[in-house]
């Protein structure tokens, strides 16, 4: 069988990667590892999203630009605290043809050092700001885990957007602006429900002030995933940097301009791919399927004629200029030497989200017969509703895909008051919120306490003990139940005061 050869629930790891191979959404690039070829079917999605995201990016008023890959050791010193954590991430060029660089570079894991120094140069007064510019690119980290396409990768596809502002205020204003782009992308692109919040300190990028993020929840096996982070960088890059105008509000002193830098990447993509897929493979939200609906010639037997089944054809082919001419991304398949169950299961593992047979007993009854590739049921459409017919099916399968992603997560979202239900609930699949007192040891301890040894699939599809949880972030909404003076901390082991809901999980 050309399909998928292991189960969603049981092999999760391989079920990924036969369905992101099988789809022909990514090639192994076998010359290195940790590196992937993305194929059209992926740079597809990839397209509509950053269609979706620049427009959008660009009625802001961000610019576009385009800076060169590579870093000085010179510029990566002056942000040498919090790089230190990235270092054994950094690749080096130390050579070019057969003579060795006086000063070896190093390729971009992300550009603050690269763009900031002519930040420096371009930013002199209050009235350059804000001053907004957005890269799309790709960046290189040479990861030391086990990579797995989209998700984690020593080299992937982002945009990183780095902005300088007068004021924490209006700095913080595009911080969630940006944050509810992203959840955008993922909730009206890609189907996904996503928690809007902030990261501790923690699991917060280092070098800045906060950070934000979109995280999503992987029901198959209950972790959580961050989708997407726009960080407020305060003040710490502009005083690294030397990035500052003359204070507005105080003649004659300089101050330090307040920065943002925000990013996404192709990760969206296999976070839609293990959310949406099934034991067939893809499922792809119409929204960003490249093929949105095929047609697919039924009941030509052997009986018919000739001219009878060039004049079916010809119908088919009527019925798809009509359905693309009600704006649906339509193709027909009418490969030769093919049954139309083998095509059936050539489109599901593909994921296109609709499927339309038409065959002689259809033609009879003027109707279309159409399967959904979410929940498989199937139907029929009058000839004469098609144009309307079409595109609203397609938006229904949107919804539920939406719908039943939301609900899985809601559902999976524990708000737990009592320490020993926490262990229990990750071992079924949930994701916790829990009174925490934002101490990071304390974070560290809880991480330690919720190891199991329940022996769980890895991301290399490895058994191995399951891995103790992480804060995901401290959700802008909130769980009903109020923390109050006398709420202490969840963990066995402190004795602080609570001082907000924390997210915890399992996770990426
Ligand atoms: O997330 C984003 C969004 C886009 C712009 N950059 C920020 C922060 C990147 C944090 N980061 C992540 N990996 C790194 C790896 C090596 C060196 C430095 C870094 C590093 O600074």
């Amino acid at each position: 069988i050309i399909g998928i050869t292991v189960s969603k629930a049981d092999h999760f790891a391989q079920w990924y990667q036969e369905v992101v191979l099988k789809a022909e959404m990514i090639e192994y690039y076998n010359e290195i590892a940790g590196f992937y070829i993305l194929r059209p079917p992926a740079m597809y999605v990839w397209n509509v999203i950053r269609k979706w995201f620049q427009e959008r990016i660009e009625h802001m008023g961000v610019e576009e630009t385009s800076f060169p890959m590579f870093l000085s050791s010179k510029s990566l010193e002056k942000e040498k605290d919090h790089v230190e954590g990235f270092a054994p991430e950094l690749a080096w060029v130390t050579k070019a043809g057969d003579k060795d660089l006086e000063i070896p570079v190093a390729v971009r894991p992300t550009s603050e050092a690269v763009m900031y120094p002519y930040y420096a140069k371009w930013i002199r007064s209050h009235r350059d700001l804000p001053f907004r510019l957005n890269q799309w690119n790709s960046v290189v980290r040479w990861e030391a885990k086990q990579t797995t396409p989209f998700l984690r990768a020593r080299e992937f596809l982002w945009q990183e957007g780095h902005t300088a502002h007068v004021s924490e205020e209006t700095a913080g204003k595009e911080v969630l602006e940006i944050l509810e782009l992203y959840a955008g992308v993922y909730e009206q692109l890609l189907a996904v429900p996503v928690v809007r919040g902030r990261k501790t300190e923690n699991e917060k990028f280092a070098g800045g002030y906060y950070t934000t993020t979109v995280e999503g929840y992987i029901p198959t096996n209950g972790r959580g995933i961050q989708g997407a982070t726009s960080h407020c960088l305060g003040q710490n890059f502009s005083k690294m940097f030397d990035i500052t105008v003359e204070d507005p509000n105080q003649k004659g002193q300089h101050m330090h301009v307040w920065q943002n830098s925000w990013g996404l990447s192709t990760r969206v993509i296999g976070v839609m791919v293990m959310i949406h897929g099934d034991d067939k493979g893809l499922v792809l939200p119409p929204r960003i399927s490249k093929v949105q609906a095929i047609l697919i010639p039924v009941g030509l037997t052997a009986k018919m004629t000739a001219e009878e089944k060039t004049a079916h054809i010809a119908k088919c082919d009527e019925l798809l200029a009509e359905i693309k001419k009600a704006g649906v991304r339509a193709d027909i398949d009418v490969r030769e030497g093919y049954t139309p169950a083998w095509k059936f299961n050539d489109w599901e593992l593909k994921g296109v989200p609709l499927r339309l047979e038409f065959g002689p007993k259809d033609a009879a009854k003027d109707v279309i017969s159409y399967a959904r590739r979410d929940t498989g049921e199937k139907g029929t459409v009058p000839l004469a509703e098609l144009a309307t017919a079409v595109p609203a099916l397609l938006e229904t399968v949107q919804k539920a895909m939406y719908d039943k992603a939301d609900k899985a997560f809601r559902e999976h979202r524990l708000v737990i008051q009592d320490w020993s239900k926490v262990v229990p609930a990750l071992d079924s699949k949930n994701v916790v919120l829990i009174p925490h007192c934002l101490d990071m040891k304390c974070e560290d301890r809880i991480k330690d306490l919720t190891k199991s040894d329940e022996q769980v699939e890895g991301p290399d599809g490895q058994k191995a003990p399951s891995m103790g949880m992480k804060s995901l972030c401290i959700p802008f909404e909130q769980p009903a139940e109020k923390i109050t003076e006398g709420t202490k901390c969840l963990s066995p082991e402190c004795e602080r005061n609570a001082q907000t809901w924390v997210m915890f999980g399992r996770s990426y």
